[in-house]
């Protein structure tokens, strides 16, 4: 009976020191498992993640062009300090008492040289001829007055040179063609810098898909004026781009959509199946107001065969004479009008956005007559 108390006793004492070790065990193990998160909550004492800071991208600064008014002055200023300036030459020959026929030559041959062709050439000599013999002796302010009144009539005032921009309904739409390399999309972008100083909205389309570098070049153009820009990749179909452009233009109801064609003269046929078939696209919009025609001053009369076939195939309004800041040549502008029989509307005077000049007869045959007096 003793002993059994004495095993129970013991039972006991083991039963109660593998509780204890046991619990130890248990208390310690979940000691370390509370405290393991502690080091990664510790949250580091700096600034919230990078990612966070992500530079908001700079609004890109849209440019105030300067006043169209005047802008032939610095055409002026040029022609008067060319060597070759018509003014020039003309008005010497024509300030001598008597002119013999030789001297009449030589003012045909100083026109010729001017670009002017040779119909207008023998038209104002003609008038010039007959003019003089009834002035008999004449003061060189009359002799300038009656080469301006001559230049004038040749270039005509009566044409519209206005861009045609405003429609009772939806937006105006202008498409620009011409020869590779006449400056067209540099010309969309200055058009547009134009109408945007007078409160138009524009968007531009880039329907030049052929020269992958073009949609960019209106698009750089379009961020510096603020016009939306409507392109497509490389070699898509360019009358869908220009439909695309009429209807985001019609969908936002900007005021004019401009839409740059790709100068392609490789075959008529090509070329008057592709503009012939972007503006009938076009036109399921409503009608195209103005299809303008940009020419490079300095091809001269090469340059105008040229165009011609432009004026076969799509119904153009009026001429862009570009690059008229690289030629002494601006007799040009009287070619121009004569063979294509459209007004030219605008001239482009250098690569710069505001190089583009509204054309206005008097001012121009100012400039062509102006001769540089220091
Ligand atoms: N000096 C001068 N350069 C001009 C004028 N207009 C355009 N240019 C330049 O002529 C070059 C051709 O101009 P673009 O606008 O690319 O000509 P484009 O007709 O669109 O050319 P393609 O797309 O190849 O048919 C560029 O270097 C222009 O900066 C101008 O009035 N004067």
């Amino acid at each position: 009976m003793d002993q059994w108390w004495l095993w129970l006793v013991v039972a006991v004492a083991v039963v109660v020191i593998a509780l204890g070790i046991v619990l130890a065990v248990r208390a310690r193990s979940h000691g370390q498992v509370e405290s393991a998160p502690e080091k990664p909550q510790v949250e580091p004492e700096t600034s919230p993640p990078e990612a966070v800071a992500e530079p908001t991208p700079a609004t890109p600064e849209i440019e105030t062009p300067e006043p169209t008014a005047g802008r032939l002055v610095r055409l002026r200023e040029r022609l008067a300090r060319s060597k070759n300036s018509l003014g020039k030459g003309l008005l010497t020959l024509l300030s001598s008492d008597k002119l013999t026929d030789e001297e009449w030559e030589e003012i045909e041959d100083t026109l010729l040289a001017a670009d002017v062709g040779v119909t207008d050439t023998t038209e104002i000599v003609d008038r010039l001829r007959e003019r003089v013999k009834v002035l008999g002796s004449r003061t060189s302010s009359q002799v300038r007055a009656l080469l301006q009144e001559e230049l004038t009539t040749a270039l005509g005032v009566e044409a519209d040179r206005n861009l045609n921009t405003v429609t009772e309904d939806g937006p105006a739409t202008v498409m620009v063609v011409g020869v590779n390399g006449a400056g067209k999309t540099t010309t969309c972008g200055k058009i547009a810098r134009v109408l945007i100083a007078d409160g138009n909205t524009v968007v531009m389309g880039a329907a030049d898909t052929f020269r992958a570098a073009a949609a960019d070049q209106l698009e750089t153009w379009g961020t510096r004026v603020g016009a939306k820009v409507v392109r497509s990749h490389e070699g898509a179909d360019p009358a869908s781009v220009a439909f695309d452009a009429v209807k985001t233009a019609k969908d936002d109801q900007a005021d004019v959509v401009l839409v740059d064609t790709a100068g392609r003269l490789q075959n008529k046929v090509g070329l008057m199946d592709e503009l012939g078939k972007v503006k009938r696209v076009v036109e399921k919009h409503g009608p195209v107001c103005e299809t303008l025609l940009v020419l490079d001053a300095t091809t001269g009369q090469n340059g105008l065969q040229q165009a011609k076939v432009f004026t076969e195939v799509c119904d153009v309004t009026g001429v862009i004479l570009t690059k008229l800041d690289g030629t002494a040549k601006g007799g040009i502008v009287i070619a121009v009008q004569r063979q294509l029989g459209v007004p030219v509307k605008l001239i482009g005077l250098g690569e710069g956005p505001d190089d583009l000049a509204p054309f206005e007869v008097e001012s121009f045959v100012d400039a062509l007559i102006s001769v540089d007096e220091q």
